[in-house]
């Protein structure tokens, strides 16, 4: 792992959008002189107010500005967000203490199957320290790059974080991003060193890293293990002692930022809100910055980390706000929603998210275009770093180019589709835009290949491992188009790549066309790079080769670069009688054969006189070989 020489490398960041008011003039870490009202004997009672003695709706008014912290815990993936979450809402009596309770925030099923998080989660926790009870609001967000999305937003909700990291891997690449994001945000940071019962814990190391990498007095990490709850509840002080409560005005008119959004079937949009003035309560008539609709307030709430409804929420609060949006394009993420009589500046909202990758979705049957439309437009209201844009293929009609942040990101947006609205796809194979220079506007002939280059934005990064970033980026994208995605697996550069548009630079890519029997099939038509042309033209044939039934006749599959061969398959002629089953046999059975051959092959699509069924499309374009 690569530590910057230097302790100041990261001074002169520019502040992120969303951070708002003026610079602190201390380090936004460091231990702050408590400016808020702390209890200062850690001996006093802890008597967690848990979710068992949340049968009556909460009284949200029981906590005022200065009892309340919130707070996101960030990591690497793995170092232990979701298992220290758990402890945190055991600690405060938020859930039962079993020893079922691994990664409880984790609700999704896509999380359950991967063990991974994709989503960030809010929990409230009602926890008292020092005679006095705090209402900590905690978001447990994604370790994955692919989802470091997810853990922006989350910050513009919260005042400080836990920098969780494990004592035995050390500081890794999304510990440095997170950081800086956090940074950004001017939060407060904790670091807390986990898995501390790991035989091969080294916590003195990871925290003379922590020094050095973010200039964090080493006295400031607290040790814990996350999995056995070891010195766990010292976070919990921490959290009271170290975060700033939000600086907020109840007295002022509502602002409300909506930092989160799903989509209910019966309930509509449910939005996850922060407070940064007012109150709003049940009935009350507010407007979306966004689209200016006014609407009447159904249910305000907090997450525990179920829904439960209050009759309030107020300034510094973080919480759920139903408002009869029926349509996803209603509370977009970064939305402010004020009361009708009172008008407010937005807030600034979001950054939009930059693609990385783009991949083609269609719907595996054209006649549930509608229903897959819908489910993109839902999941992408709890997803906002998907980019959407229609399109439309000669050989699966009509779909969207959607642009994700990763391959993992592309993965988990297809399975959420599948498991939460049953949606079946097809997706193409992710690829990197390009740009083609023609000889002239009415010569349709290729001179040269562009691919997007790239730009390490991240000047603060050590030089060497940027040299080696730009060195490795840059030969992968010389070399073979959508190399992006080779380097998108790899952890380290990736976590520490961010990027700005750098214009494009020549490719030597190739257009390579399928024939069948001489005919060019224009829905395989591919542009790949010169080197990969070989391998990914022999495979397309094999692959067709293998889908394509058996005709009456020869039929010759060829890849080719112009007039040159570069690739052959044959399938072999075959006369398929489909009466043979039948010899002899009653002449009813018989039509019935004929008709369903026939229905057949009106989904064939015919290439010269050869007969294509879209299956056959389907299997060559959703696995072509990455090019
Ligand atoms: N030995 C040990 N293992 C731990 C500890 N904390 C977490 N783990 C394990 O580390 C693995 C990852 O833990 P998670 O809590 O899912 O990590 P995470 O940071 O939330 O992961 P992502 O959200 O996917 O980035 C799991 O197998 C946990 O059981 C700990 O204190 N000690």
């Amino acid at each position: 792992m690569w530590i910057p020489a230097g302790r100041s490398w990261w001074r002169g960041r520019a502040l992120a959008p969303w951070a708002s008011g003026p610079a602190r003039p201390r380090l936004p870490w460091s231990r702050p002189a408590p400016t808020h009202a702390v209890a200062t004997d850690p001996r006093a009672p802890s008597r967690p107010y848990g979710s068992a003695e949340l049968k009556e709706t909460p009284d949200m008014s029981r906590f005022p500005v200065e009892d309340i912290r919130n707070f996101s815990i960030i990591a690497h993936v793995d170092h232990g967000k979701s298992t220290l979450a758990d402890r945190l809402l055991e600690l405060t009596g938020t859930i039962e203490k079993t020893t079922n309770n691994k990664q409880v925030l984790d609700k999704l099923q896509v999380e359950r199957e991967r063990g991974i998080t994709v989503k960030a989660q809010t929990a409230s926790l009602f926890y008292s320290f020092g005679g006095k009870q705090y209402l900590l609001n905690l978001i447990d967000t994604p370790g994955h790059v692919d989802f470091s999305y997810e853990v922006s937003r989350s910050l513009s909700a919260c005042q400080g974080v836990l920098l969780v990291v494990d004592a035995n891997e050390g500081i890794q690449a999304q510990t440095v991003a997170n950081f800086f994001l956090a940074f950004e945000a001017q939060l407060s940071v904790i670091p807390v060193i986990n898995k501390i019962d790991l035989k091969n814990a080294d916590p003195e190391r990871v925290e003379k890293q922590i020094e050095k990498v973010f200039d964090i007095p080493s006295e400031e990490c607290i040790k814990i293990s996350a999995k056995l709850g070891t010195n766990v509840e010292s976070v919990l002080h921490a959290v009271i002692e170290r975060i700033p409560p939000p600086k907020v005005h109840r007295n002022n008119p509502l602002k409300a930022l909506v930092f989160d959004s799903t989509f209910d079937q019966y309930r509509g949009v449910i939005a996850n809100v922060a407070l940064f003035d007012g109150m709003v309560s049940k009935g009350d008539k507010i407007v979306s910055a966004h689209t200016l609709k006014t609407y009447e307030v159904n249910e305000v709430g907090i997450l525990v980390p179920n829904e439960q409804s209050t009759h309030k929420l107020y300034a510094g609060q973080v919480g759920y706000l139903i408002a009869g949006m029926k349509t996803v394009t209603e509370a977009q993420i970064g939305d402010t929603l004020y009361l009708h009589k009172h008008p407010v500046e937005p807030l600034p909202g979001f950054k939009s998210a930059k693609p990385m990758v783009f991949a083609g979705m269609y719907p595996i049957d054209q006649s549930e275009y509608n229903n897959l439309k819908s489910a993109i437009e839902k999941l992408t209201l709890n997803d906002s770093s998907v980019t959407v844009h229609r399109d439309s293929s000669l050989a699966l009609g009509a779909g969207w180019r959607l642009g994700f942040l990763g391959l993992l990101h592309m993965e988990v947006f297809n399975q959420r589709l599948e498991q939460e609205y049953n949606a079946s796809v097809i997706l193409t194979t992710p690829t990197v835009p390009y740009k083609a220079v023609l000889a002239s506007a009415k010569l349709i002939k290729v001179v040269k290949y562009l691919i997007p280059l790239c730009m390490s934005t991240n000047r603060e990064l050590h030089k060497g491992v940027k040299v080696a970033e730009k060195l490795y980026f840059l030969k992968k994208m010389c070399n073979l188009l959508g190399s992006i995605m080779a380097i998108i697996s790899s952890s380290f550069l990736l976590a520490s790549f961010d990027y700005e548009d750098a214009g494009y630079q020549t490719a030597e890519l190739v257009k390579m066309d399928i024939l069948l029997n001489g005919n060019i099939v224009e829905e395989l038509t591919t542009v790949v790079h010169k080197d990969k042309a070989y391998s990914v033209g022999k495979t397309i044939c094999e692959r067709l080769k293998d889908s394509l039934p058996r005709q009456l006749f020869e039929i010759a599959i060829q890849a080719s670069i112009g007039s040159k061969v570069i690739a052959r398959e044959t399938v072999k002629a075959y006369r398929k009688n489909v009466l043979a089953k039948c010899y002899g046999g009653d002449i009813t059975r018989k039509m019935k054969l004929l008709k369903r051959q026939a229905e057949g092959k009106k989904k064939l699509r015919k290439i010269g006189n050869i007969e294509v069924p879209k299956d056959a499309f389907i299997k060559v374009l959703k696995t072509q070989p990455n090019k």
